[in-house]
């Protein structure tokens, strides 16, 4: 008898024809993409893109027109925030979420609170909450923030919010992870410390990265899609999406360009606008 081979491991997310309306106009139209455990896979396009929309679709606190959304095989189209949390999608924002009346290190105690996995009774254990503790620290040293764990978190700067928030993300030991614009704000310094971070996240963790920080998009995923008006204009390994003529242009600033308009954080930082493509991740900064 021959035994059957073993089956493909489902990828950790599956989207399938994603679309989001808001009234006329379509943010996401019709996405389909699959990553495997351990993905590094950078979602860029021009302002107005749809990658926020897209990473609110798969974090819950958006919800799809039509499409469906798949983690380990398992639909999670219909599944809130929280339980999404709970499964192992964390993600940090645009605009760093921390609760400023909080300290640093109680920012991150709280996150892996929120998004582990449900342990009934969990706080009556001192021995659990002094883990929690403990991993939270290691989170803030990752990060550089461990020195100022006992400060209230909004004595923060805007660079260490950012770094905070990654830690917040981090606290829940996630599968996937959602990114927007990490970079956008930070000190040379800091976006180091950044690319230190993120390479250095255990392989299972699979990463999406929205980001305009072309050098960050170059030095941190294996894989790239482009989108523009909400649909996917390119795809595949981040040395060839980026080496295409329509995207070296949009990051040239050619108003030609298939992807135009990339013209940088929305944030107003201006720290994603880079003049070139593909340099190495320290010699178009600043
Ligand atoms: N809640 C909403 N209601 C109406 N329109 C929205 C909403 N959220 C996003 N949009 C619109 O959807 C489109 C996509 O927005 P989105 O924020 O996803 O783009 P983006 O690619 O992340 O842009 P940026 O790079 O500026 O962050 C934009 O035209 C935006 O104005």
């Amino acid at each position: 008898m021959t035994s059957a081979p073993p089956a493909a491991a489902p990828p950790v997310l599956a989207l399938d024809g994603l679309t989001r309306r808001y009234g006329t106009l379509t943010a996401v139209d019709g996405v389909s993409l699959r990553l495997v455990p351990g993905a590094r896979h950078a979602v860029i396009g021009p302002n107005g893109a749809g990658k926020t929309t897209l990473l609110n679709l798969i974090a819950g606190t958006d919800r799809p027109d039509r499409g469906a959304i798949a983690l380990d095989g398992a639909d999670i189209t219909r599944r809130g925030t929280a339980a999404r949390s709970r499964l192992g999608i964390a993600r940090s924002f645009q605009q760093p979420s921390v609760v400023t009346e909080l300290s640093v290190l109680d920012n991150v105690v709280l996150a892996g609170w929120t998004h582990g996995p449900r342990q009934r009774g969990a706080w009556r254990r001192p021995s659990l909450h002094r883990s929690r503790q403990e991993t939270a620290v290691r989170h803030l040293e990752a990060v550089g923030l461990a020195d100022l764990a006992h400060r209230p978190a909004g004595a923060l700067s805007h660079g260490q919010r950012r770094m905070l928030d990654l830690a917040a993300a981090l606290a829940g030991d996630p599968r996937l992870l959602l990114l927007d614009e990490p970079a956008a704000g930070l000190t040379d310094a800091d976006i180091d410390r950044l690319l230190g971070i993120v390479g250095g996240l255990p392989p299972a963790v699979a990463v999406i990265l929205v980001e305009h920080h072309v050098e960050v998009v170059a030095h941190l995923a294996t894989d790239t899609t482009v989108l523009a008006s909400g649909q996917v204009v390119a795809t595949g390994p981040t040395r060839e999406v980026l080496a295409r003529p329509e995207v070296r242009a949009a990051y040239h600033g050619s108003a030609s360009a298939a992807v135009p308009g990339a013209s940088g954080p929305s944030d107003g930082s201006g720290a994603g606008h880079v003049p070139t493509v593909c340099p190495s991740p320290t010699d178009a900064r600043g």
